[in-house]
């Protein structure tokens, strides 16, 4: 997804990051380079100017203190910035589960209306939702048929009329039925044409104003770039759109549709698509889309991973090692290591935005050998947390015993050291205030959440009730 586009965004942002001295000409280079990255993008070159005056404004190294991180407050500020970019800061309507919201789609032929309409009805339906389609597409021959074969597939029901051809009529019909059904999402598939035509936008406004929907979902085919500008405002001009849905992430996507769409509804990007499956199909948050284009993690990506891949005793056993650093004993470690191989790297990388101290890149083989070494240690050992006790003899054994090199387990009890003076509980309360205080910018933006993590990682009556609210 958008792969150009990251590499050039992260590499921007590493030259400046990686620079000796932030100054202006580094600045501008970054900045110039985020430009050509963003352009290649196609987004229009109205908005990316935007982007650059804004940051310029807000990372001014003229009035910043001395002492301050400039690279972070750069960082921040092009992470905000790119947010902006995808999120205008209104919310879009959310339906309520239990009370009836209509909801019609809208966009040129072929975007892929039909296909999200199941699969939003799909998505909400999981959830346990009752909803309900209906195909007012009464322009192209087979809509009906296609949304019917969806909605059968995932036994959602459907209305649509092979003989009406009036499409406010259909949408109409299908209203009252569903309405009595009480179904509380009723979703309406509209038609569309190849171009932007005044009969199909004409169209939209007679459904919409028969209709009145509380939601009009514009839709963007993510390979389009900046074309999408001119469309998505002819749309908002006819209907009111709340709230714009990218399809076919997984082709040649562009970061510009998604950016110019939002531009011209000012409305949020509400749901990303990448496949031609029910279930390709995601909520979409700015802020974790903007991590991943900067190739870090979103705290939430962390949270969730740490869901799936361990159990729910496991769980509260880790949160409380991750605090509980006056008894970090190997045992623990080992416990620890092993969690984050099975989560991957996030964990570790997250924790070294707040402890840059932390041993760099431990990738997977590495833990993976780290964990051959801890199944060489006694249980005397794995009880401990005083790692004096690691004579030269020992750390001699350990290394046979693991077909490693003393230099490795070196290396294993160095990281056991920086983990277990980073999780003492006066450590975890210290980060989570200074991070509250702002005195610890911790990269792209996400001071709140991370401290959220924090606090909920460091109490394990916060990620049982985190859990629950979650299940
Ligand atoms: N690769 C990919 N294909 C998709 C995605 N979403 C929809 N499609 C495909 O795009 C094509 C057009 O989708 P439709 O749902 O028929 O589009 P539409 O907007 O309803 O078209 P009209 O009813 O003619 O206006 C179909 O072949 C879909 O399977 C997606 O996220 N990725």
């Amino acid at each position: 997804m958008l792969v150009e586009l990251k590499d050039r965004l992260t590499q921007a942002i590493r030259d400046m990051k990686n620079a000796t001295v932030v100054d202006e000409s580094v600045v501008n280079e970054c900045l110039n380079e985020i430009t050509r990255a963003l352009l290649r993008g196609d987004v229009p070159f109205h908005l990316v100017k935007e982007l650059v005056n804004n940051v310029k404004k807000s990372a001014n190294l003229n009035n910043l203190p001395s002492g301050i991180n400039k690279r972070k407050i750069l960082e921040e500020s092009i992470f905000s910035e790119l947010c902006n970019m995808l999120n205008p800061g209104k919310p879009s309507f959310t339906p309520r589960k239990g009370e009836t919201s209509v909801v019609m789609f809208v966009g040129l032929q072929g975007t892929g209306k039909t296909t999200t309409c199941a699969k939003y009805a799909y998505y909400h339906q999981k959830k346990g939702w009752k909803p309900a389609l209906i195909c007012a597409d009464t322009f192209r021959d087979g809509a009906l048929d296609q949304l019917k074969q969806d909605a059968v597939k995932v036994e959602i029901p459907y209305y649509g009329s092979s003989t009406e051809s009036d499409p406010t009529e259909v949408a109409l019909e299908g209203l009252k039925r569903f309405k009595n059904e009480n179904r509380d999402l009723i979703i309406i598939d509209t038609s569309g044409r190849h171009k932007q035509e005044v009969a199909l936008l004409e169209e939209m406004r007679q459904l919409y104003e028969a209709t009145k929907p509380d939601l009009v979902v514009f839709l963007i085919d993510s390979s389009i770039g900046q074309a999408a500008f001119d469309q998505a405002r002819a749309f908002k001009q006819s209907v009111s759109v709340g709230g714009v849905i990218v399809t076919k992430f997984d082709g040649h996507a562009k970061g510009g549709g998604a950016i110019s769409a939002v531009a011209a509804t000012k409305c949020p990007v509400i749901f990303i698509e990448n496949g031609e499956q029910l279930d390709k199909f995601e909520a979409f948050d700015a802020k974790a889309f903007v991590c991943r284009l900067l190739g870090k993690h979103h705290p939430a990506e962390l949270v969730d991973r740490f869901r799936d891949s361990v159990s729910l005793d496991e769980q509260a056993d880790l949160c409380q090692m991750f605090t509980d650093g006056e008894n970090f004993t190997f045992k623990k470690y080992q416990a620890v290591v092993k969690h984050n191989y099975k989560m991957g790297p996030l964990l570790l990388s997250q924790v070294r935005d707040l402890q840059p101290n932390v041993q760099e890149n431990v990738k997977p083989e590495q833990m993976k050998k780290y964990l051959i070494m801890m199944d060489s240690l006694t249980s005397e050992e794995l009880n401990s947390s005083n790692p004096k006790i690691m004579k030269e003899s020992r750390i001699r054994r350990i290394a046979q015993g693991s077909g490693c090199h003393v230099g490795d387990v070196m290396k294993m009890l160095e990281h056991y050291k920086q983990l277990a003076n980073m999780c003492t509980r006066r450590k975890m309360d210290n980060m989570t205030r200074m991070i509250s205080r702002g005195r610890m910018p911790s990269g792209a933006g996400m001071s709140g959440d991370l401290m959220n993590m924090f606090r909920q990682l460091s109490s394990s009556a916060g990620m049982a009730r985190m859990l629950s609210e979650a299940i």
